[in-house]
C-alpha cells in the first residue's frame, strides 16, 4: 500500500490509549477500508510512562505540540486530552495549520463549538466529534447525515454513563452513591472531576452539542436547564418502583413552534419506556423525527474501547476526506454570512413554560384536613393531580407522595412555593419529573 495517512494523538489516557490499541489492532482491515495506511507519527503525552503501557514506543512520544503542529506530514490530530483551554488552544492551532482535528471533548464544543466549527471552515478541515456524545454509540453523524431528511421534533438521551451505572446499581442492587461513584470511577467512566458527572453538566454538555445539531441552531451549555442526581435517595427509587417507574438523569430537547427547549434533570419514565432499559454504563438517545418517526440509538457511552471506537470512526472520515480532496464534506457554519444562513437563531425556552408530569414527595403532619389544604394549592394554581399515596408515618410525620398530570413548571414551583409555607408541611423531600408516558 503506498498511501499513508499520518495522524498526531494527543493525549494517551483512557481514550488516547484506547485510539492506540484499536488503530494497532485492526490496521490491516482499517487499512483495507480505507485504501491508506493510518499511523500515528506522534504522540502527546506528559505521562510517558502511562503511553509505553499503552504500547506506544518511546521515541514518538513528545511533550511539545509544535513536534505535531510543525510536522507537514501529520495530516489529522486527534485531541483526546480533555479540559478546555490547553485543547482549545492545540485545536486552533491544528486547524489554522489545515490540519483535519477529530476531538471526544464535549467540554470544549460546549463552549467552543461554533467558534471552532467556523474555524475548521474557513481552513477546509474537517472537525470530527462522533465519541463527545454517547461515547461510542453512532449519533452525531446519523443526525447529520442519514437524519438530514428529518425535521427532529424531540430528543430524550441517557448521556451519562456514570450515573447511569449509580442509578442502575442503587435500583437493582440497593447500593449506596458513594459506593457506586467510586466504582464508576474505578471503572474509568466518570470524568476527572465527577461532580460534572453527578451534577448533570456532562449530560448538559452533550445536550448542547446534539441540539445543535437536531434542531439546526446554536446552543451552547449556559442555555441548558440543569439538575444532578445527586439529591436522588433510596425512597424515590422505592416510590418509584411502586409507581412502575424507573428514574434515569435524562437530556431532554424539544423543538416546538421555533423554540427550543434543553434541559438535563432526574427524570421518572414508564418501566416499559425504552430508555427504561438502558442500564449500567449504556447510554441511548432516543429521537422523534417528523419522517422516521421514533429511533433509538443504543450502546456503550463510555469507556477505554468504546469511545476509542468512535474517534477512530472519525480518523477514517477524515482520512477519506483527505484522499478525495473533500475536507470539511459537511461543516455547515455559514450563518450571518451574505445569501448563506444554514443554522437559525433559535430561542430558548424559560424554564418555567415547559411541560411535565411531576412526582412530589412531602412530609407533612398526619392530621385531618392535610391532604385536602395541599390538593386545594394545586388546585388553585392549576395543577391536576393523577395519583397521591400515603404509606409511610415516622410518629406524627406522614410521607405523601404526589403525582400530577402534565402541568406547566412555573405552576409547580408556585404551589410549591405555597405548599413549602404552610405550617402542616414539615419539608417538600423531592420534585422530579415524570416523561414518557
Ligand atoms: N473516558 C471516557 O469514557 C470518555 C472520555 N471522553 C472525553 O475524552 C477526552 C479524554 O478523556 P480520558 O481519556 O478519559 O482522559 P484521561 O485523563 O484518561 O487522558 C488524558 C491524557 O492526556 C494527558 N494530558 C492532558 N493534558 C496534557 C498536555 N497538555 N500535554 C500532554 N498530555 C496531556 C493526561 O495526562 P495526565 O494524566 O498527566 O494529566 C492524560 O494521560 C476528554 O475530553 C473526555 O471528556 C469522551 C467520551 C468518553
Ligand atoms: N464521564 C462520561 C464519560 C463519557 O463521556 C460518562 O460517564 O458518560
Ligand atoms: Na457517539
Amino acid at each position: 500500500m503506498e498511501r499513508e495517512i499520518k495522524i498526531g494523538l494527543l493525549g494517551c489516557g483512557t481514550v488516547g490509549g484506547g485510539v492506540w490499541k484499536v488503530l494497532a489492532k485492526n490496521r490491516d482491515n482499517i487499512q483495507k477500508k480505507v485504501g491508506a495506511d493510518i499511523t500515528v507519527k506522534r504522540v502527546l503525552e506528559r505521562d510517558k510512562e502511562k503511553a509505553v503501557a499503552a504500547g506506544v514506543p518511546a521515541e514518538i512520544i513528545t511533550t511539545d505540540i509544535n513536534d505535531i503542529i510543525d510536522d507537514p506530514e501529520i495530516k489529522i490530530v486527534v485531541e483526546v486530552i480533555g479540559g478546555i483551554e490547553v485543547a482549545g488552544e492545540f485545536i486552533h492551532k491544528a486547524l489554522k495549520a489545515g490540519k483535519s482535528v477529530v476531538t471526544a471533548n464535549k467540554d470544549l464544543l460546549a463552549v467552543q463549538g461554533r467558534e471552532l466549527y467556523e474555524l475548521a471552515e474557513a481552513n477546509n478541515c474537517d472537525l470530527l466529534f462522533e465519541a463527545s456524545v454517547g461515547g461510542g454509540i453512532p449519533i452525531i453523524r446519523p443526525l447529520k447525515e442519514c437524519l438530514a431528511g428529518n425535521k427532529i421534533e424531540a430528543i430524550y438521551g441517557i448521556v451519562n454513563g456514570t450515573t447511569n451505572y449509580m442509578l442502575t446499581k442503587m435500583t437493582n442492587e440497593g447500593s449506596s452513591y458513594k459506593e457506586v461513584l467510586a466504582e464508576a470511577q474505578a471503572k474509568g467512566y466518570a470524568e476527572a472531576d465527577p461532580t460534572s458527572d453527578v451534577e448533570g453538566l456532562d449530560a448538559a454538555r452533550k445536550l448542547a452539542i446534539l441540539a445543535s445539531i437536531a434542531f439546526n441552531a446554536r446552543v451552547s451549555f449556559d442555555d441548558v436547564y440543569v439538575e444532578g442526581i445527586s439529591k436522588i435517595t433510596a425512597r424515590d427509587i422505592e416510590y418509584a418502583k411502586e409507581l412502575n417507574f424507573v428514574v434515569k438523569l435524562l437530556a431532554i430537547g424539544k423543538e416546538t413552534d421555533g423554540k427550543i427547549e434543553v434541559r438535563v434533570h432526574p427524570t421518572m419514565i414508564p418501566v416499559n419506556h425504552p430508555l427504561a432499559s438502558v442500564n449500567d454504563v449504556f447510554n441511548a438517545i432516543f429521537v422523534k423525527g417528523d419522517a422516521l418517526g421514533e429511533a433509538m440509538f443504543y450502546g456503550r457511552g463510555a469507556g477505554e474501547l468504546p469511545t476509542a471506537s468512535a474517534v477512530v470512526g472519525d480518523i477514517i472520515d477524515a482520512a477519506r476526506n483527505i484522499i478525495k480532496g473533500v475536507p470539511g464534506r459537511i461543516g455547515c457554519t455559514c450563518f450571518d454570512r451574505a445569501g448563506c444562513s444554514c443554522f437559525e437563531k433559535k430561542q430558548i425556552k424559560d424554564m418555567g413554560e415547559t411541560q411535565a408530569k411531576y412526582y412530589i414527595r412531602l412530609k407533612v403532619l398526619d392530621r385531618p384536613g392535610v391532604l385536602a389544604a395541599i390538593a386545594s394549592v394545586f388546585g388553585n394554581q392549576e395543577v391536576s393531580v393523577a395519583s397521591v399515596i400515603q404509606k409511610r408515618n415516622i410518629g406524627k410525620i406522614a410521607e405523601i407522595v404526589w403525582v400530577t398530570h402534565e402541568v406547566m413548571e412555573k405552576n409547580i414551583q408556585d404551589a410549591l412555593k405555597i405548599i413549602a409555607g404552610l405550617s402542616i408541611v414539615e419539608e417538600v423531600s423531592n420534585v422530579i419529573r415524570v416523561e414518557g408516558e
